[in-house]
């Protein structure tokens, strides 16, 4: 136990590294900005505010939260950021520097060099406790972190927390993969796997800054109230500028004002769209079968087809674009006339090349051989003409599938079609065949079970020189498309090469709910297992059964006793409930916030949840509502239990379940 001085001690060093951190600000904000060009004037005024903005100090949270005292006699205090004294002496280390793995991994087992390892308790910013670790003495039994526990207990409110001084070793290991390596995270419900893509994004631009900052990170997720719920981990971590996408925003080049049927959406998701859609663009290419003729001067150059056709064939076996060819091919077939000019004794330099690419007879000579092509009418006549759809799948799709593409009733032109959510997939696809998709320097991809194959497509262009975190859990695949094997997904992202690594401590859902909802999994996802959960608080479960004229009456009831507890109540109903239950809890006088696919909440302590929002989200009490119902909404008996498997696994405290509806037959052993 650390004596009292200890604590004083350590009392005063958190004083002089808030204070430090202090002048480091106001040094920063006293920096004028000198520079005789506005615009880099700017740039580093822009710099020197985003810096003067990663120095506030919010004296809530823990400035450092961790020390380690090395063999080396080294002694390091582990925080959010570098503090430096002014000699340059560093006060405080950043969380994300080599030295703090240490911290993260170090144990008697393997002790890196650790003599010492203290954990900081904090209170609103005060150093309330102190947890000590002498991990070179074999003797000293392995103890739990009592900080590590009331952390994971806390009750929760308000957005996503970043986990900083809690990072476990097997999370840690993830963060830090090497920058050029994908990661795909397999990992239970709770295990940790959000807030490990998210340490990993402030880890990467941490140590490679540079090269990230300027290519950029982006974290994709299901919807918009996910990424409201977990948009403020990052800033907290001092990064500013990770932009954060849904995976429906991603592809939404069009307005998407269409659904169809599963089957359509499926096939449109299969990977072999992806053959039909180049073939169908590299199709337009015409094949030279006449001269091209270009009159200059007193003079018309003939270059005959044999001699063409070799400069397209040259071009089209490129790895380059469709659109990006087009526009090289005049100044090939000009170089060609060029040539001409040369034997018989001309000596036309670079200007003539490009006026002769410019002129008349060239442009509409390359345009006759290589079309230009735009990705809405093309996928406007490839779904709605029966042999411009053959033409490109013949071989690739059968003529039953080619059938389920066509549409019913096609729209007269291009700009009149609504467009289906995966026709943005196939429009992403087509927009990269004609013009390559600048890629990221890395990407996050969270819930990445439900992506169909052309939606991995779409994410891996947008990381095709850099790398991804995948993250996801095969037993929360609720598409009809989720995947069934990360390699898979892997390959169509176009990272085969990426790395399978699984967590299995749950950190969210208490014991008892966990046991409640794993009776799902034989059926729900052979061969998955449920977390084993860290917590000490076993949760409660209840089980409510309302009479069936009563079912809001009785969820009005317990949303009223859950919400005298601490902590947020996500209220999660069947879709097609959310209207109906939000009218009786707000007559019963009960404030809620009520989620949707396209906008979150961080104002109410109830929140109302559509079940196809809850992905990714937790709350301190959940209650779900007629699990029969959620899970028959759903297309298929698997869908509908997976389905029900993310929504009774969203409750960090406990779980109420109401129902009038006997409780699917999985769980009714419950
Ligand atoms: N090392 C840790 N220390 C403290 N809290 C943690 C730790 N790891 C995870 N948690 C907490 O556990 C909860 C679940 O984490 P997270 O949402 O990242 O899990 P997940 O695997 O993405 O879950 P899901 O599959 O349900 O989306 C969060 O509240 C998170 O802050």
């Amino acid at each position: 136990m650390p004596t009292h001085e200890e604590l004083t001690e350590e009392r005063t060093h958190l004083a002089t590294a808030r204070a430090e951190l202090a002048r480091m600000r106001e040094r920063t904000l006293a920096l004028d900005v000198q520079s005789g060009n506005a615009v880099s004037a700017e740039a580093l005024a822009e710099t020197l505010w985003r810096r003067a903005r990663s120095l506030e100090d919010d004296p809530t949270t823990a400035l450092f939260f961790g020390r380690v005292d090395l063999d080396t006699d080294e002694r390091w205090y582990i925080g959010r950021r570098h503090v430096t004294d002014d000699t340059g002496d560093p006060l405080v280390i950043d969380w994300r520097a080599p030295v703090s793995t240490t911290f993260y991994r170090a144990s008697h087992a393997d002790p890196l060099g650790v003599r010492l390892r203290r954990r900081f308790g904090y209170d609103h910013g005060r150093i309330t406790a102190m947890e000590d670790e002498h991990l070179l003495d074999a003797a000293e039994p392995d103890a739990k972190s009592q900080i590590l526990a009331t952390e994971i207990e806390r009750p929760r409110v308000g957005p996503m927390r970043d986990i900083v001084a809690t990072i476990q070793p097997e999370q840690d290991a993830l963060v830090r993969v090497d920058a050029t390596t994908t990661v795909c995270i397999q990992g239970a419900p709770g295990t940790g796997k959000t807030a490990v893509g998210l340490h990993r994004a402030a880890w990467l631009l941490y140590a490679f800054r540079e090269r990230l900052s300027r290519s950029g990170v982006l974290v994709i997720g299901p919807n918009e109230a996910f990424l409201e719920h977990i948009g403020a981990v990052l800033p907290t971590l001092g990064e500013v500028e990770v932009k954060h996408t849904s995976i429906e925003a991603l592809t939404a080049s069009v307005p998407v004002r269409a659904t169809e049927a599963t089957e359509v959406a499926r096939l449109k998701g299969d990977a072999r769209m992806a053959q039909v859609l180049h073939r169908a663009v590299w199709s337009h290419l015409v094949p030279p079968d006449e001269a091209m003729v270009v009159p200059r001067g007193s003079r018309r150059w003939r270059v005959p087809a044999y001699d063409i056709a070799p400069l397209v064939d040259g071009l089209a076996g490129r790895e380059i674009r469709y659109d990006a060819a087009r526009q090289l091919l005049p100044q090939r077939l000009a170089h060609a006339v060029l040539v001409r000019m040369e034997a018989l004794g001309e000596y036309p330099d670079d200007r003539v090349q490009d006026a002769v690419a410019r002129s008349a007879p060239v442009k509409a000579y390359a345009a006759s051989l290589w079309p230009k092509v735009d990705a809405r009418r093309l996928l406007h006549r490839l779904l709605s003409d029966a042999d411009a759809l053959a033409a490109a799948a013949e071989g690739i799709l059968t003529p039953e599938e080619q059938q389920l593409l066509l549409w019913e009733k096609p729209s007269r032109t291009a700009g009149s079609v609504k467009w289906s959510l995966a026709d943005t997939w196939l429009l992403d696809e087509l927009g990269d065949l004609l013009n390559r998709t600048p890629s990221l320097g890395h990407v996050v991809l969270d819930e990445a079970q439900d992506l169909s194959p052309m939606q991995l497509r779409a994410v891996g262009r947008r990381c095709s020189t850099g790398a991804a975190t995948v993250l996801g859990d095969i037993a929360q695949g609720t598409t009809p498309w989720s995947t069934a094997s990360w390699e898979e997904s892997l390959r169509h992202l176009g990272k085969p090469e990426g790395v399978v690594s699984e967590l299995r401590r749950g950190f969210r859902v208490p014991a008892s709910v966990i046991e409640f909802a794993a009776q799902l999994l034989p059926e729900a996802a052979p061969g998955l297992a449920a977390p084993q959960s860290v917590r000490d608080n076993p949760g409660q479960l209840d089980l409510v059964e309302a009479a069936p004229g009563d079912l809001a009456g009785t969820l009005v009831a317990q949303v009223d006793r859950l919400r005298g507890l601490e902590g947020s109540v996500g209220v999660i109903v069947p879709d097609a409930r959310v209207a109906e239950m939000s009218a009786a809890l707000a007559k019963a006088g009960i404030e809620h916030g009520t989620l949707g696919a396209t906008h979150g909440d961080v104002d109410h302590q109830v929140d109302l949840v559509p079940a196809t929002v809850a992905k990714g989200l937790e709350f301190d009490h959940v209650l779900v509502l007629e699990p029969a119902e959620i899970a028959a909404a759903e297309p298929d008996v698997r869908t509908g239990l997976r389905r029900l498997y993310v929504v009774l696994t969203r409750a960090v405290s406990d779980l109420t379940v109401v129902h009038a509806r006997p409780l699917p037959e999985a769980l009714a052993g419950g």
